[in-house]
């Protein structure tokens, strides 16, 4: 099985090129769905989260307030780097069972949708890894329109990433996301038939058969 990495920096984009990868027949796993999962009411997330930031992060409903946590980490890194660790664990099973679920339907190919894919060192199972980039401008004010956040919001947001640029330099595929959508089709479809190329006997034998 041919395991492709899909990341980028927040709101480069990854979500509009994994629908494309969707819409092309590729099994998509999303880390953040996961990661969604994971703190849902009365998980083991959610209880490890909620013992560590207190009660003050959940609505009436005890579901996790999810902008008020967002909130809270994105503005203090070593919230930040706590609620990582509490998560990592169950978000990394969680990803490696939806794995594990596409190889028993026997895919041969599937792309791994995870936005911090490098900061978690996990590029050491994908490949090709695929960044979609854009420019800190460009970043920036998509980011700002589509969440309504202020101009300091979203900069902690991209500040609390490895810069995109480095990670532009590790991949193995770069997509250039500052067009125009147009644009970024045209790239996609170039993208698709480099991963469907046929698979190495590595990739074979990875494979259910
Ligand atoms: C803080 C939370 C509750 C905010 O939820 P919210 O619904 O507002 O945002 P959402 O989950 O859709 O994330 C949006 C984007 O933020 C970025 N992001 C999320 N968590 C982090 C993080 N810990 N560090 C850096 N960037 C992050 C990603 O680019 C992600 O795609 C949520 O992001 C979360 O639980 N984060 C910790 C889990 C995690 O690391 N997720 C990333 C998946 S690998
Ligand atoms: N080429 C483009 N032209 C104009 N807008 C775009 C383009 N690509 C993406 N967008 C818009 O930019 C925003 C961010 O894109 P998207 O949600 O796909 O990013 P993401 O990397 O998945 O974000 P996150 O890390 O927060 O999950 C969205 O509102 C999307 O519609």
């Amino acid at each position: 099985m041919r395991i492709v990495g899909l990341t980028g920096g927040i709101a480069s984009g990854k979500s509009t090129v994994s629908n494309l990868f969707k819409a092309s027949g590729i099994p998509v796993v999303d880390a953040d769905v996961v990661a969604r999962d994971v703190l849902k009411k009365g998980s083991g997330g959610w209880k490890k989260v909620v013992a560590a930031f207190g009660d003050e992060i959940l609505l009436p409903s005890r579901e996790v307030d999810r902008p008020k946590l967002g909130q809270i980490v994105f503005s203090s890194d070593s919230k930040r780097q706590l609620l990582n660790k509490l998560m990592a664990p169950y978000i990394s099973t969680g990803i490696f069972l939806e794995i594990l679920k596409q190889w028993a339907s026997g895919a041969k190919v599937i792309v791994v949708d995870i936005p911090l894919l490098f900061e978690v060192k996990m590029d050491k199972w994908t490949k090709p890894t695929v960044v979609v980039w854009v420019s800190e401008e460009t970043q920036l004010k998509r980011l700002m329109e589509r969440d309504g956040l202020s101009e300091e919001d979203a900069r902690n947001r991209v500040m609390a990433q490895m810069p995109l640029d480095l990670k532009r330099s590790k991949a193995d595929i770069v997509i250039d996301n500052n067009g125009s959508l147009d644009d970024l089709h045209q790239q996609f479809d170039k993208v698709l038939s480099e991963i469907r190329r046929p698979l190495t006997w590595t990739e074979f034998w990875r494979s259910r058969q």
